[in-house]
């Protein structure tokens, strides 16, 4: 009898427990796209920095015009002008008003902002006086008030959070230039397989495209770590041996094949005793390999069908990368969503089919297998549909057209 399979639960959990955060860095915002944030970044200025305006127009002290109306316009002072980035702050006695720009700093005796659009002289005829043809709103009306949006030491961006544009020009705007992030962690992927011709290269009977080294090194850096080399070995086990030994200085090795049951199984006859190979109630991924190389590399020896290393990386492999680089949230977003049409499920494994979303109607996306052969592991050329997939429990034999559906999205 064979071992009881492992939940991917189990497996992930002891893939987790593995994996040690990746050094720390200090870089300039605008090298730090893509990388994950270590410590919080907290202002150091308020947002707004000051009381400014929102509109072109005039700064006013609202008791002076609340009673205007277009046909009780109230004329006013023109006392200042005040361009954005000036340091003036004039005075405002009664019946005065100054002259002011977008984002320029609203003076102290000021407490309401009256468009140029809202006066009789626009414009136009703003630099000794203002006709205010409609009182604005309220007190405060078009002023954005220092430290509304922030206050300096608040948490702008916290730890673990992925740095895109958004995030890194908060941080710019709270006057924060540079940020701790993690390092990415190295990575080597490796493809096994006698049978492997480079993706181009005329074929002789037996040989197929190499296409694992393609899929892995793109989602290795779509994951924010750094691909450091992309190698394909035989099943000669010198070759293996000989690669892995020049791979010192990376945090991951992935492999592909080589991991089953068969004669020929490079990964297992070179690494069995060193790391563990076991089998998970998943479908594809059944049999994976997972440990630590005696360099401190962890080695993840994923199954060689090209859909189960796709599925294992994003069952294992990119949590554990996200792991790394201290990301807070190590899991794909899931959407339920009904099936557009039905299929088998196995029995006992979790099955994670490649899968396309029709969004034809917003309001209802449809899910649906994006190989033809449905959950076959070897349909490479089908993961080009793909866009998520759909992740079927273990105890469901059958999927039904119009039953919901856990779809994992992946683009
Ligand atoms: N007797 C058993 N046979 C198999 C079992 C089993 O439990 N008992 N498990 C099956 C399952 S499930 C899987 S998945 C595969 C995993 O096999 P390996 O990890 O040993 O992978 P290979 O045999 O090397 O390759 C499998 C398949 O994928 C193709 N391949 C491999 N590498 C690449 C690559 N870089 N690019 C494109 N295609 C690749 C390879 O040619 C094979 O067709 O084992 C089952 N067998
Ligand atoms: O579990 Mo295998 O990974 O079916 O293809």
């Amino acid at each position: 009898m064979s071992a009881p399979l492992r939940t991917v639960e189990e497996q992930l959990h002891d893939v987790l427990a593995a994996v040690d955060p990746t050094a720390t860095e200090s870089v300039p915002l605008t090298d730090a796209t893509g990388l994950t944030l270590a410590e919080d970044v907290r202002a150091r200025v308020d947002v707004p920095v000051f009381d400014n305006s929102a509109m072109d127009g005039f700064a006013v002290r609202h008791a002076d015009v609340a009673g205007a109306g277009p046909d009780s316009p109230v004329v006013l002072r023109v006392v200042a002008d005040l361009p954005a980035g000036t340091g003036e702050q004039p005075a405002l006695a009664e019946g005065e008003a100054v002259r002011i720009m977008t984002g320029s700093p609203v003076p102290r005796d000021a407490d309401a902002i009256v468009p140029f659009e809202e006066t009789a002289g626009g414009l136009d005829d703003s630099l000794e006086r203002a006709t205010v043809l409609r009182a604005p709103r309220a007190v405060g009306a078009h002023i954005r008030r220092r430290g509304e949006d922030l206050r300096a030491g608040d948490v702008v961006v916290s730890s673990g959070t992925l740095l895109g544009p958004l995030q890194l020009s908060a941080a710019a705007a709270t006057g924060v230039d540079r940020v701790v992030v993690s390092q990415p962690p190295r990575v080597v992927v490796v493809s096994t397989g006698s049978e492997l011709a480079d993706p181009g290269a005329d074929l002789r009977h037996g040989q197929i495209p190499e296409s694992n080294g393609t899929l892995l090194a793109g989602l290795v850096r779509a994951a924010g770590a750094e691909l450091v080399r992309v190698a394909r070995v035989s099943d000669e086990e010198r070759e293996l041996r000989e690669l892995l030994a020049e791979t010192a200085d990376a945090d991951v090795v992935i492999t592909s094949g080589g991991v089953s049951a068969g004669a020929y199984e490079v990964v297992k006859n070179v690494l069995g005793g060193e790391i563990s190979f076991t089998k998970v109630a998943m479908q594809p991924g059944k049999p994976q390999a997972f440990g630590r190389l005696t360099t401190g590399a962890l080695l993840f020896g994923l199954p060689g069908n090209p859909v189960s290393v796709a599925v294992s990386f994003e069952a294992f492999v990119r949590p554990a990368l996200l792991a790394a680089q201290r990301r807070a949230e190590l899991h794909r977003p899931l959407l339920r969503l009904p099936a557009a049409v039905g299929w088998r499920t196995p029995p006992g494994r979790r099955q994670y089919v490649p899968a396309a979303i029709d969004r034809t109607d917003p309001g209802r996306w449809t899910v649906r297998p994006a190989t033809r052969g449905g959950s076959g592991s070897h349909l490479a050329g089908g993961l080009a549909q793909a866009e998520a997939y759909a992740v079927v429990p273990a105890d469901v034999e059958q999927v039904a057209a119009g039953d919901q559906v856990d779809v994992m999205l992946v683009s």
